[in-house]
């Protein structure tokens, strides 16, 4: 266990010693961390004794909740008796051979091998050495430039961060590296203008062909996007995007990717994001709801035709020491054991889901700067606009998202702004009786929010 300290303690070591990620440390230092100390179910508590509801699920990962024994259980068990061995050199271990066995049972067919690594970044670092490894292994050389939408997410690695399309990560450490390019994000409420979604979406899929012309397709050897965008403000495409998307990639032989890391292991009330938008990725890259975060694991699985290419080609000289860790794997195999078995998912996609989706909506379409209510099973957002009657959006995208989330912040509900866009995404086995005491705090601090609005002058 933890030594006992006060907040301010472990508040001032804390600034003494920890750079945190993605944080502008002076001004964390200046008004002090919140201290998490335990938690359970949807549920976190603070050092200060505040009960505090979480609906981003840790980094919208703890898919299976706080609390559950089986998975600290298995993680004693396993590693009292092999804590750690590696992958290389011809040897496996039976933690790693029964989470690759489980996990080809609950993808679709087709996804018959996995790559294990320690995150989503590397999970996306390793989707990219196997992409260009595969073109040259077909002989096609110069397929080498992977495509991704501008605000789109894929880890913090220079590959990962450079396929993303998140220009302030760019412009720190001189991103992005050679062979990246990227198209606009599908965001209806921004771009479609007069078009209807379905029209827009297939408007917005024409993009990547376009870009694949523009490239010369014999250049691009792979398109990359999240089903749903999460960090770039659950951003929902139109029915009408994959499908059209996935058709542009068969036409001039791109492989198509899916970043599943957090669509997928049910938040979409589907197994996978690309099954609820119906396609087929060549590689789709997942970590989160994999352990649903309880240990680091990442796990990239390689459909049929790349994993036959791959395994043709030789030594893939690539991986990392903890490649499969027995630990995490165990872990992961009982977290996925779980979903399945209390049929989580399915009560996601035929209960909670419908349920949160329903009551999301009803909770915040009645605030007046808010718009583009949206979600899917238990992933969902709302923007915060300064005139919903023209979809105009605040000038200073972002600013007044934090200052929401801080409201939510304050009276112990965690929601995520990212930019004026408010999303969340809570464990996956929230019940209806907690989606109705998340929603009605939240909607008391919309109404705080309107107010504090209104006084800042900016509507
Ligand atoms: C789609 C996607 N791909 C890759 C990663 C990288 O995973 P790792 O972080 O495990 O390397 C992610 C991670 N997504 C992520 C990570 C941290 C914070 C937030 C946020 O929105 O606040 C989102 C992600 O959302």
């Amino acid at each position: 266990q933890n030594q006992q300290r006060t907040t301010e303690q472990w508040r001032q070591l804390d600034a003494a010693h920890h750079l945190h990620p993605f944080t502008d440390t002076q001004s964390l230092n200046q008004q002090g961390a919140r201290v998490m100390t335990r938690s359970e179910g949807i549920y976190l508590w603070d050092s200060e004794g505040n009960k505090i509801i979480d609906g981003m699920a840790g980094l919208w990962c703890v898919n299976i909740g706080y609390g559950r024994k089986e998975l600290s259980d298995v993680a004693k068990s396993q590693m009292d008796e092999l804590p750690f061995y590696n992958t290389f050199f011809k040897t496996t271990h039976p933690a790693v051979v029964e989470l690759s066995h489980l996990l080809a049972q609950v993808t679709p067919a087709g996804y018959e091998h996995v790559f294990y690594t320690n995150s989503g970044s590397e999970a996306v670092d390793t989707m990219i050495r196997m992409v260009r490894h595969y073109w040259d292994v077909q002989g096609k050389k110069d397929k080498k430039t992977l495509i991704g939408r501008w605000n789109g997410y894929h880890g913090s690695t220079i590959g990962g961060s450079s396929l993303g399309g998140m220009k302030y990560m760019h412009e720190q450490g001189d991103l992005p590296i050679p062979g990246m390019a990227h198209v606009e994000q599908p965001w209806w409420y921004k771009y479609g203008k007069d078009l209807s979604p379905d029209e827009f979406g297939v408007v917005a899929a024409r993009w990547v062909e376009e870009k694949i012309l523009e490239i010369g397709p014999e250049k691009v050897a792979a398109f990359v996007g999240e089903p749903i965008q999460g960090a770039g403000g659950v951003i929902i495409p139109p029915a009408t995007y994959w499908p059209e998307v996935e058709r542009i990639c068969r036409k001039y032989d791109v492989l198509l990717v899916a970043d599943e890391v957090i669509c997928g292991f049910g938040r979409t009330g589907e197994w996978f994001g690309f099954e609820h938008f119906g396609f087929r990725p060549d590689i789709f890259t997942t970590a989160k709801g994999l352990s649903s975060g309880y240990l680091p694991i990442g796990a990239v699985f390689v459909g049929e035709r790349v994993a036959q290419g791959l395994i043709a080609g030789g030594d893939f000289n690539h991986g990392f020491t903890y490649s499969g860790h027995p630990v995490a794997s165990a872990v992961a195999r009982v977290n996925i054991e779980l979903l399945r078995d209390e049929g989580i998912i399915d009560r996601v996609k035929n209960e909670t889901g419908p349920y949160m989706q329903k009551r999301w909506r009803e909770t915040f379409s009645q605030f007046e700067h808010v718009d583009d209510v949206r979600g899917v099973g238990l992933i969902q957002a709302f923007t915060l606009v300064k005139d919903k009657s023209k979809r105009e959006l605040f000038p200073e995208f972002g600013d007044v998202g934090l200052m929401c989330r801080d409201i939510f912040f304050s009276n112990n509900l965690i929601m995520r702004a990212c930019g004026d866009h408010i999303v969340s995404a809570p464990p996956l086995v929230i019940s209806k009786a907690e989606i109705d005491e998340m929603l009605g705090v939240a909607a008391r601090c919309m109404e705080t929010f309107e107010r504090k609005l209104k006084d800042s002058g900016l509507v």
